[in-house]
């Protein structure tokens, strides 16, 4: 059998390593809850210990569990943190409060107050539990069941465990002289804390795994898709529209004398104007369409379902919206224009995405050697709905 010490000894063996862990994952900056989730780490071990040295000693056992409490809140504190909300400090006084308070009460009976911390504690965790279930950040749906699966696990041994003890004639025998019973729970109790821990660990790094992909499919500083993304989707795009029989278009969209702009105010304003053109072609844009950082000051959208006669009116609508204003950037005001080319998917023969880029960089330039600040479309095909 396993007692209650030795599986106590190991829990706070367990924390610390995890908690080193997470210090050591968390190289890039204690953030998304790392901080609550290592409090909560180190109260247990501080909760455990006390356990582990105190037996069965009523003072030390109120400390030990208003300790196991406050990790529990810290652990719901971090889960919030992670999905960008916060858990007032209120919450965590309350909770010690409300168990520390009626725990003391009933220092001189050994069977309610095991009944009574049980059913605290292990309602504490459904609510944690919930607060996993409830949570608005991308988490996988593993992850999320392994946390939510652990800490109701967690709930339903402190029950068990609470209404076991209860019903015992010696309810504090049980700490050096477990049951099979009691130590299965105690087995699973670990379980539920190394599960939640690392199912913690699981959400950080989905979490800089994601920002990893976001990082190598974006331009970093317009936030469109760079060139590896668009070579990646354009060509599965296409296939679709052919299969399909769906139209496909593409945009090219240049600065016009982008040079002059960095020449006249500097590589940081001109860093600003690309950002803002992002944002002003994002604008004209739907959900489904791809803004690409092309080049330099060149923007390709690809836009899925749309024949070559909408794609002119888009750029048409982009162009506009450039020039209607000057782009306000540090104070000074930047007349900008842009010049488009656009081709749009032929219904005939096989065409590979290169085909339809080179026949809108041939409009482009057409754009550009008519005077710049214009949309010129080549080719546009038989489009189905055109
Ligand atoms: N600020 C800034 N400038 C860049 C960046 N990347 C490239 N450039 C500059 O952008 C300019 C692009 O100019 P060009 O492609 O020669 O053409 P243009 O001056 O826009 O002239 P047209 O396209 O013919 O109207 C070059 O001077 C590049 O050095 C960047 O990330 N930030």
């Amino acid at each position: 059998m396993i007692d209650l010490p030795t599986l106590l000894v190991a829990l706070a063996a367990t924390d610390m390593v995890l908690g080193a862990t997470l210090w050591i994952g968390a190289r890039r900056g204690v953030r998304d809850g790392m901080a609550q989730w290592f409090g909560a780490l180190g109260v247990r071990i501080v909760a455990v210990g006390l356990f582990a040295g105190g037996g069965t000693d009523p003072a030390t056992a109120i400390v030990a569990v208003a300790l196991l409490a406050l990790s529990m809140t810290l652990q719901a504190a971090a889960l919030l943190a992670f999905g960008a909300r916060s858990l007032p400090a209120w919450v965590h006084s309350a909770v010690l409060a409300g168990i520390g308070v009626p725990f003391a009460l009933l220092a001189g009976d050994p069977a309610a107050r095991v009944l009574f911390s049980g059913v605290v504690l292990g309602t504490v965790m459904l609510v944690v539990a919930g607060i996993t279930l409830q949570l608005r950040a991308p988490v996988s749906r593993p992850t999320r069941f392994l946390m939510i699966g652990a800490f109701v696990l967690g709930a339903a041994i402190f029950y068990l465990r609470a209404v076991a003890s209860a019903l015992a004639t010696d309810p504090l025998k049980g700490f050096v002289d477990p049951t099979a019973f009691q130590s299965l729970t105690l087995m699973l109790a670990y379980v539920v804390a190394l599960a939640t821990s690392c199912g913690f660990l699981l959400m950080q790094k989905e979490r800089a795994d994601a920002a990893a992909e976001r990082l190598a499919s974006m331009d970093p500083l317009t936030g469109a898709y760079n060139r590896r993304t668009f070579h990646e989707t354009a060509e599965r795009t296409l296939a679709l529209a052919r299969r399909a029989n769906q139209p496909l278009s593409i945009i090219l969209v240049d600065i016009d004398h982008f040079k002059r702009i960095n020449e006249r105010h500097g590589n940081r304003i001109g860093d600003e104007v690309l950002r803002i053109l992002a944002d002003v072609v994002r604008d004209q844009l739907r959900q489904e369409d791809l803004l690409v950082r092309f080049g330099a000051d060149e923007f390709c959208v690809m836009l899925p379902q749309v024949p070559g006669p909408g794609a002119v009116v888009v750029a048409g609508r982009i162009r506009k919206a450039v020039c209607a204003d000057p782009l306000r950037v540090d104070g000074r005001e930047i007349p900008v224009t842009v010049s488009a080319g656009v081709a749009a998917r032929l219904d005939e023969g096989p065409e590979s995405i290169d085909g339809l880029l080179g026949r809108a960089e041939q409009a482009l330039e057409l754009a550009k050697n008519r005077g710049r600040n214009r949309v010129v479309a080549l080719s546009l095909g038989r489009s189905v709905a055109a």
